[in-house]
């Protein structure tokens, strides 16, 4: 079967529509699946992408499944697995808030992703682990707590996250948001424990807690937990499966069970990525955003054999999300693929879209673009559009600051996806730049050492990567920036990688495959569904800013900054200069705009 992907490849103003004949051409995978006797379908930071991507330029298409025709896929494929009489799970890595207009564009009073989380209590999940965004804001923790968790019947897992909440007597305790652990038998009478652990998290909310990882290991639920063998330890949460503190969980049960299989699924990083702690034992991270479906299979035999010390055969696959996918590895066609359930969150999904009212349009973008596809600072970089044209607009509209020169200062990673040319929407604002965050500022900083800040603050990361063997305070350093949330650079340096190692200029002049990812990970075989030319990458700095006044060095100026890095630009600013210490006090709000508004406004005024 030749499918397609998008039937709104060519008219983005029905962006928000089912696609019922899809037009562009998409690749089959190669091969079919490896199944073993037990399977696992993973996903992980699907952040909101629920109705997929639906852009017509690569690599887009790739990933032009939602989150019904997955629903449809899940039940294919556990049909397939009672045919074949083997197991086969659903497993989430965390991450559902942040990203999209179905998530994040609801209307005032409403809640991040509580609408768009309906649909997926509707998956049949068997474990699903919180992540860091779940925790940013504790009214989302709150929703979990309250309206998701409940509906998971304890396959939500949060094994060292808590929430504070008041009892029936009215005094505050901290309980964990989710389970703290599961213990379940599966169909084919498999007994598996499971965990759902969040890395060291730092940047979350007040009123809720997240105990070291570390820590957790040495909790008495933990040891209770874990002391009586399973036939497998199913080691879900939202922390990367390379250099992170994996190790530490893995070491602690295997610590107690020398031989038992042990299944790592993690996330937050949002690459494709896997290794294999030892032979008996796979780890394995699916992407992000509704791009990449992991699957994991692993010959673990009967009993007797998970006794045995033999390594044991694992494999994976990285799906890409989309319905020519979905349909060669369920063994259907696109009239016999789409399920009733399917259906229905698909036209739950589009009726949400419409009711948050997503394809409100802003403009005309006049070109894609990109946040590491292009150089920056350039035309095509969608950072330099945001700090350089967008943020001086959009923030200084109706503001008293507005004849007062300034230098404005954010995060790359606050701007999470590319913007393409044509129609540009709620949804594509929101998805461009998702977070609330508020621009503050300060007053009065002579130039000469506000237009330090900035360099300043990107040394503080770049240098430390550069001399990381050298300085163990700098290593530190970048670990404690991780654990604040900061953690883009992996992606950006798992794309460049990707382009070096695989001739990126050449693979894309040849035109021979489509754009996508091109996965080099430390386990066996070719770990990707399908071949593509890897992405042009970039390197992109961690923080941005806007242009320097043409001024002298001592006119005052505002110095206006994202409050998400407010704790860091404070530190840096009492480096660069002694005259003053700089505090919260010092700190005042810029304006009422929040990040996520700032696209939408330009664009109003230059894309129309
Ligand atoms: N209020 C916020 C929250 C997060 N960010 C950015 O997101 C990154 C973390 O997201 P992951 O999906 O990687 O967990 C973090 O590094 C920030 O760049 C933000 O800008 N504002």
């Amino acid at each position: 079967a030749k499918s397609c992907s998008d039937e709104h490849a060519h008219d983005h103003s029905h962006a928000h529509q089912k696609r019922l004949f899809p037009q562009t051409q998409l690749t089959k995978p190669t091969r079919p699946l490896e199944w073993g006797d037990l399977n696992i379908i993973h996903t992980t930071d699907t952040h909101g992408w629920l109705l997929g991507h639906q852009h017509a330029s690569f690599p887009e298409p790739n990933y032009s499944g939602d989150l019904g025709d997955f629903a449809s896929f899940v039940q294919h494929m556990k049909q397939l697995a009672i045919e074949k009489d083997v197991d086969l799970l659903l497993v989430d890595s965390g991450d559902l808030h942040d990203g999209t207009g179905l998530s994040d564009g609801f209307p005032a009073g409403g809640i991040d992703a509580h609408d768009a989380n309906q649909f997926i209590k509707q998956l049949p999940y068997d474990i699903m682990a919180i992540g860091n965004h779940e925790l940013y804001d504790y009214i989302n923790t709150w929703d979990m707590y309250t309206n998701f968790v409940p509906a998971l019947g304890g396959k939500y897992l949060s094994s060292n996250v808590n929430i504070t909440v008041f009892d029936v007597n009215k005094n505050t305790i901290d309980v964990p948001v989710g389970n703290r652990f599961r213990k379940f038998t599966t169909r084919k009478g498999r007994k598996i424990t499971s965990l759902g652990v969040l890395y060291d998290f730092t940047g979350n909310d007040v009123n809720t807690t997240v105990q070291s990882v570390a820590d957790m290991v040495k909790e008495q639920w933990f040891a209770d937990a874990i002391a009586e063998e399973p036939d497998l330890f199913l080691l879900v949460g939202h922390m990367p499966v390379s250099r992170d503190n994996w190790p530490t969980v893995f070491n602690a049960v295997r610590a107690v069970h020398a031989q038992t299989p042990i299944i790592i699924l993690g996330g937050h990083s949002h690459i494709r990525d896997c290794n294999q702690p030892d032979g008996r034992s796979m780890a394995l991270e699916s992407g992000r955003y509704m791009e990449t479906i992991g699957w994991l299979s692993a010959n673990l035999g009967v009993r007797s054999d998970v006794d045995s010390k033999n390594n044991i055969s694992f494999n994976r696959r990285y799906l890409d999300q989309n319905r020519v996918t979905y349909e060669y590895h369920s063994q259907q066609n696109n009239h016999s693929f789409d399920t009733a359930q399917g259906q229905s969150i698909t036209q739950g999904l589009l009726n949400l879209a419409k009711k948050y009212d997503l394809s409100m349009l802003f403009g005309t973008a006049p070109q894609d673009y990109t946040i590491s596809r292009n150089p920056y600072p350039s035309n095509g970089s969608s950072l330099t559009l945001f700090i350089n044209e967008a943020a001086p607009y959009s923030l200084t509209l109706n503001n008293t600051r507005a004849n007062i020169s300034n230098i404005m200062i954010t995060n790359s990673g606050s701007q999470r996806f590319d913007i393409y040319s044509g129609t540009f929407d709620k949804n594509d604002q929101i998805s461009a730049s998702p977070f609330t965050d508020a621009f503050m500022f300060i007053k009065d900083l002579p130039l000469g050492v506000a237009q330090e800040v900035l360099p300043a603050l990107n040394t503080a990361g770049a240098d430390e990567r550069r001399r990381r063997d050298l300085s163990e305070v700098l290593r530190v350093r970048e670990r404690e920036m991780e654990k604040r949330g900061y953690i883009d650079r992996r992606y950006m340096e798992w794309l460049d990688e990707m382009d070096r190692r695989h001739d990126g200029a050449v693979k894309r002049a040849s035109h021979n495959s489509t754009l996508g990812y091109v996965t080099s990970d430390s386990c066996p075989g070719v770990g990707d569904d399908i071949l593509h030319a890897p992405l042009a990458s970039f390197d992109i700095p961690d923080f941005i800013g806007s242009d320097t006044p043409s001024l002298s060095n001592d006119t005052l100026i505002d110095l206006v900054f994202v409050d998400f890095i407010q704790e860091q630009l404070l530190e840096i600013l009492n480096e660069v200069q002694n005259t003053t210490t700089y505090t919260d006090s010092n700190v005042a709000s810029y304006t009422d705009v929040l990040s996520n508004a700032v696209l939408g406004l330009y664009a109003q005024h230059a894309w129309n």
